[in-house]
């Protein structure tokens, strides 16, 4: 079939335009209608007071609470939601009848309610709006004078959230970690707090937090919580560290006797030491790899490093650190899924797939790495007392 045939022979669409308020939808959808193309725009209903040069049934319909609640009860929208404290509602009728006219229908609607309609009719085409920036918003909210101080305080604040959470994009599957909870995270989370410790898998946001406590482990931060560095993938606090701790040895010491640990990863943030660098240049941590053992089974010194990828490295860049840390004889190597920590942080460039870490895996076996832990949600200390194993099953006895 012709592509014009063919396009005009598909069903009509059901368009959504969503964003914070004032960010500009009405104003799109006022260039829109210019255009006079065969397309319904639909006329919400509202119990909010009409504007100065509204007018009713065009800008919206405008209805009384019961009025409105009485629709809502005969279930006349097709999504309805209080947004700003008054009730918005799409009559359902009106959707129904341009859609089976064969007409594209627009909505204009805000974030939660895109949601709604999302989960109702999949097939919906969704534009979310974005502005250039919150200063632009304010002032765009501000220059239209339609709303009081407290009310654009409030649309602000929600702006704020709407776009934190769209900046965030949606994790694959497999990158899905379940909520931390368990007895075992709640006794270590109050243990640390009261002998006032700090561990990397609370302050960098790990997500493997809740199974590594889960199963007690954990990666302690020594020296303070601040680090000198800002990276801008890193959620780490930065700063001027704020003096040393003496009888932080002793705490952790107790700490790590109290959690009955069989191995413990200890590592400070600069400027007393760094614990990780961003891909594709990766460095080396410091790892207490003989403690609790008896001195005799000190074995030998193990080197490790990790690579954080989805940054916007290429696989070639990846291999090339990867063969660049076998030429220093780097033996451990952990490879995992950059995410990023908040909205102030560089954005992801892409998740990588399970599979694309198995090669990458298999690749450093192939190089000569002992251990290759590399999977999405590994981290530089993502079990590893089972790195720590590995290496030392291989590495002969005083060696
Ligand atoms: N691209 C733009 N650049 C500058 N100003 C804009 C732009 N788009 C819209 N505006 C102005 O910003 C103000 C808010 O726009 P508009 O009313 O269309 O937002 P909205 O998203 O429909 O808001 P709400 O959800 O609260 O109804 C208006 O005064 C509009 O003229
Ligand atoms: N969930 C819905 N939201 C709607 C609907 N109609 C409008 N809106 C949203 O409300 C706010 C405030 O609008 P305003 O005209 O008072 O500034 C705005 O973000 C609209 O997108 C609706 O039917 N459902």
């Amino acid at each position: 079939m012709p592509l014009i045939a063919e396009a005009n022979a598909s069903p009509p669409l059901l368009v959504v335009l969503s964003g914070p308020s004032g960010v500009g939808k009405d104003a799109v959808l006022s260039e829109l209608r210019k255009l006079n193309r065969p397309w319904h725009f639909a006329v919400t209903a509202t119990t909010r007071p009409m504007r100065p040069g509204e007018r009713d049934g065009v800008d919206y319909i405008f209805l009384e609470l019961d009025a409105f609640a009485k629709m809502r009860e005969r279930d006349e929208f097709l999504e309805c939601a209080e947004v700003y404290g008054r009730w918005y509602g799409v009559p359902r009728s009106q959707a129904r009848d341009a859609l089976r006219s064969g007409k594209d229908v627009f909505l204009k609607i805000d974030v939660q309610g895109a949601a709604t309609i999302k989960w109702m009719a999949p097939e919906a085409l969704l534009i979310f709006l974005i502005p250039p920036s919150l200063d632009e918003l304010q002032q765009r909210l501000r220059g239209r004078m339609t709303e009081s101080a407290p009310e654009l305080e409030r649309r602000l604040r929600t702006a704020g959230e709407e776009l934190g959470l769209e900046l965030r994009p949606r994790l694959p599957e497999w990158l899905k970690v379940q909520m931390p909870g368990s007895p075992r995270y709640i006794q270590l989370k109050e243990l640390m707090r009261s002998q006032e410790l700090h561990t990397v898998c609370e302050e960098a946001h790990c997500p493997n937090i809740g199974e590594c406590w889960g199963r007690g482990t954990a990666t302690f931060m020594i020296l303070g919580d601040i680090c000198t560095r800002r990276c801008h993938y890193c959620a780490v606090t930065t700063g001027r560290p704020i003096g040393i701790d003496l009888q932080e040895p002793k705490r952790l010491a107790e700490t790590v006797k109290a959690m009955n640990l069989q191995y413990c990863v200890i590592t400070s943030s600069p400027p007393f030491g760094s614990f990780h660098e961003y891909a594709p240049r990766a460095i080396t941590t410091s790892r207490w790899s003989c403690w609790p053992r008896p001195r005799n089974s000190i074995r030998a010194t193990v080197t490790k490093s990790g690579i954080i990828v989805g940054m916007g490295e290429t696989a070639a860049e990846v291999l090339e650190t990867m063969r660049d840390l076998r030429g220093v004889n780097c033996d451990l190597l952990t490879i995992g899924q950059y995410l990023r920590p908040s909205a102030k942080h560089i954005p992801i460039d892409r998740f990588y797939h399970p599979t694309e870490f198995e090669e990458l895996r298999v690749a450093g076996l192939e190089m000569g790495f002992k251990h290759v832990a590399s999977g999405p949600l590994v981290r530089s200390s993502y079990h590893a007392d089972e790195q720590h194993d590995a290496a030392f099953v291989q590495l002969p006895i005083g060696s």
